[in-house]
């Protein structure tokens, strides 16, 4: 997809930002557009304080003249902006593709509203056709591994977790790695997430459940504005 279409997404959601908000900022090449977007109206004047969800991101709004802030000292959030690998009606979603799933995850729950931005190629009807992430501590790998797949077999798929990097593991901001797993659909995600989190050597996964507020999903007609769809 076009990075025109992700930097249109981008700019809608800045169109939430307020100044004296205390904003999240995520992570990805979506989340970049939204950063510098920012910077800009910074630049004019605007006065916001940003916790970034990864080392990237931070970097890039250091550049940008973003005023930063960590999590610890600023523990609760307005808004949080964010991309995504996938979205389905109910805005939950699948992200962890580039890998700052955790944080991400924890920013935006400490957030009182997640917007995600995206183009439309991220919106489906099913999720599951972009491989899950799953973030796991280093010690006991093959264990850990083992017990994901047991766990996904009893809900019926039969899943080889995929070690991100191979032979040289990826490595996340938290020091963890990351097995990337193809369910090919998630019609259960609430199951899914439960069976993951049961296991000891899981950090946490980029199912994304009742999170999301709102969605500015760009495509070749326009920015479309979506909230979470009921049932
Ligand atoms: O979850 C993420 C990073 O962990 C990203 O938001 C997700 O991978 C989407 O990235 P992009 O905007 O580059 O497609």
């Amino acid at each position: 997809m076009s990075e025109d279409l992700k930097r249109l997404a981008a700019e809608a959601a800045l169109g939430e930002v307020q100044s004296g908000m205390r904003l999240g900022i995520g992570t990805g090449s979506t989340a970049e557009h939204f950063v510098r977007g920012l910077g800009a109206r910074v630049r004019g004047g605007l006065d916001v304080v940003g916790v970034p969800t990864s080392e990237r991101t931070a970097a890039l709004a250091r550049e940008e003249g973003i005023r930063l802030e960590t999590l610890e000292n600023c523990p609760e959030l307005d808004l949080t902006v964010d991309g995504a690998d996938e979205l389905d009606a109910r805005l939950t979603l699948i992200k962890g593709g580039g890998g700052a799933l955790l944080r991400e995850k924890i920013v935006a729950t400490a957030s009182t509203r997640m917007v995600v931005i995206a183009d439309a190629g991220k919106r489906v009807s099913c999720l599951g056709a972009f491989a899950l992430p799953i973030e796991v501590v280093p010690f006991g790998l093959r264990a850990t591994r083992h017990s994901i797949e047991s766990a996904l077999a009893a809900l019926g798929y039969s899943a080889v977790p995929a070690l991100r990097g191979g032979t040289e593991p990826f490595v996340t901001d938290g020091q963890h790695h990351i097995f990337d797993v193809e369910l090919g659909q998630i019609h259960d995600p609430v199951a899914v997430s439960e069976a993951l989190l049961r296991i000891p050597g899981v950090v946490d996964h980029g199912l994304f459940i009742g999170i999301a507020d709102a969605a500015y999903v760009a495509g070749p007609d326009g920015v479309d504005r979506l909230t979470p769809a009921a049932g």
